[in-house]
């Protein structure tokens, strides 16, 4: 499989299309509604800003029309957004990032054309009933209902969920005492944040575990589509759903071989040092920066606070912008010969610009000046404004409501592709968590203006 040509440290090996090794399909055959490509496709990223070749969004469906005020909440949603709206906006969104040339995969169609694999049916039914509450009965019941779903039904189900009287057959002590509008399976609304449950890092992938009750599931769907998926066969997976919790919207990209771990809410220290074993294992990192950021919904992710938008520059949000931290964690010798037990080396903790920047070799990490009076800057924050998608070097999509912060990055150079998201933002999320990329170039030398002893005016605009 071709891979990006800047994956790893050591040279990556790439080898040629043949047949699947799990299904014993050609990977060219055309599975389902997508053909696979004639030529493999370029799979990985070693950057945020890179050119964006290929990205794995979900387009909202039935589970969003699963939130109501009881139980939004515990579905992570601030509110219940209006469906056909959201789905009008993230068609938009779509649309910007194919109109730019970026390939556009969509989670619930890989997640259909794996069901036709009877192991990855297997798994996934397992996974659906794999919950306490049901007792042994239900489980059995369950499994038997799903099982009889053709693939297309099935992956509806599987991310809308099931409800209690549409299970046919439903036996059971629990069953009997649910009431009829409880799910069986409980819904996927936060599936929409394709960001969180995998996170490609060079040319391998990591699916996460996430933290949150409600999300726990979402891992298990994107672990099957990668390792049932042609499209994906020989890609590594680094990671796995049931570690210590690691969310992507926690993991940037710093530069290659420099990965930014946010750990607070969601990702624990935990889920950030075995990460980083693994990185280095697989020289796919050199330095991992450990960032602590505030236990709060409002900061549940690091890209919540900042995402990068050049080579060399980040958005940030203000009020941290001086007081973020980093620990930078290092494997003594440049790589761990043994993920689980390699001693690493810890420093710190150090501002985290000047970390970031002695990290990534350049002599400074530019913050966006948003120029933001407080009240705004926790406004757009909480909207989102910091959470942009690069689609290139200075080149971002964010939330068109998000005016301020907006004007600010163009202001900075930065082309800003406005998207809306006024119901897509009730379950608190912007474009960069809306997206997994699959694949990005490495970004050009050209892009990266401080590195070294590259020194010059600083742009305006920055600081
Ligand atoms: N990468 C991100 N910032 N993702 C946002 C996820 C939002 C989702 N409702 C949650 O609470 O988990």
């Amino acid at each position: 499989m071709a891979r990006l040509a800047a994956g790893r440290f050591a040279t990556l090996s790439s080898g040629s299309p043949g047949t699947d090794g799990r299904h014993g399909l050609p990977l060219c055959q055309p599975l389902g509604m997508i053909e696979s490509p004639s030529e493999a496709p370029l799979m990985g990223a070693t950057s945020e800003v890179g050119r964006l070749r290929t990205v794995l969004l979900h387009r909202p469906g039935a589970e969003l029309r699963r939130l109501t005020p009881r139980n939004n909440d515990e579905l992570l949603f601030d509110g219940v957004p209006w469906v056909d709206r959201a789905q009008e906006e993230h068609d938009a969104f779509a649309q910007a990032l194919t109109d730019r040339g970026v390939e556009v995969l969509h989670l619930d169609r890989l997640l259909a054309e794996v069901l036709s694999f009877p192991s990855a049916r297997a798994e996934l039914i397992a996974a659906a009933v794999d919950d306490p509450r049901l007792g042994a009965t239900l489980q059995r019941s369950t499994t038997m209902h799903l099982t009889g779903l053709a693939p297309e039904d099935l992956a509806r189900t599987l991310i809308a969920g099931l409800a209690h009287d549409e299970l046919r057959g439903g036996k059971g002590l629990a069953y009997e005492v649910m009431d009829r509008g409880d799910f069986v399976v409980p819904p996927l609304p936060n599936l929409l944040f394709t960001r969180d449950s995998s996170v490609w890092v060079g040319d391998e992938v990591a699916v996460t575990s996430l933290a949150m009750p409600a999300r726990h599931r979402e891992s298990t769907i994107t672990a099957a589509v990668y390792a049932h998926h042609p499209r994906f066969a020989g890609v590594e997976q680094l990671y796995g759903a049931r570690l210590e919790h690691l969310e992507g919207g926690d993991v940037l990209l710093l530069a290659e071989g420099v990965v930014a771990v946010g750990v607070g809410e969601r990702t624990t220290p935990g889920g950030a040092e075995r990460l980083a074993r693994r990185l280095f294992a697989r020289r796919l990192a050199h330095t991992v920066l450990v960032v602590p950021i505030a236990q709060q919904r409002a900061t549940m992710h690091l890209d919540t606070i900042a995402t990068m938008v050049d080579a060399d520059a980040m958005v940030m949000y203000p009020a941290v912008a001086d007081s973020l931290v980093a620990w930078t964690v290092t494997a003594p010798d440049g790589v761990a010969d043994d993920a689980d037990t390699a001693e690493l080396a810890v420093a710190g903790p150090q501002p985290f610009l000047t970390a970031a920047a002695a990290a990534m070799g350049i002599d400074r990490l530019r913050v966006i000046d948003t120029g933001l009076d407080p009240v705004t800057a926790e406004r757009e924050q909480w909207d989102d404004g910091n959470n942009t998608l690069a689609l290139a070097p200075r080149l971002a999509v964010a939330y068109e409501r998000n005016t301020v912060t907006n004007a600010a990055l163009e202001a900075a150079g930065i082309e800003v592709v406005r998207i809306a998201g006024s119901e897509l933002g009730s379950g608190r999320g912007g474009p960069r968590c809306m997206s997994c990329p699959v694949a990005r170039d490495a970004p050009a030398a050209t892009d990266v203006r401080s590195i070294a002893s590259a020194t010059g005016p600083v742009p305006e605009g920055t600081r």
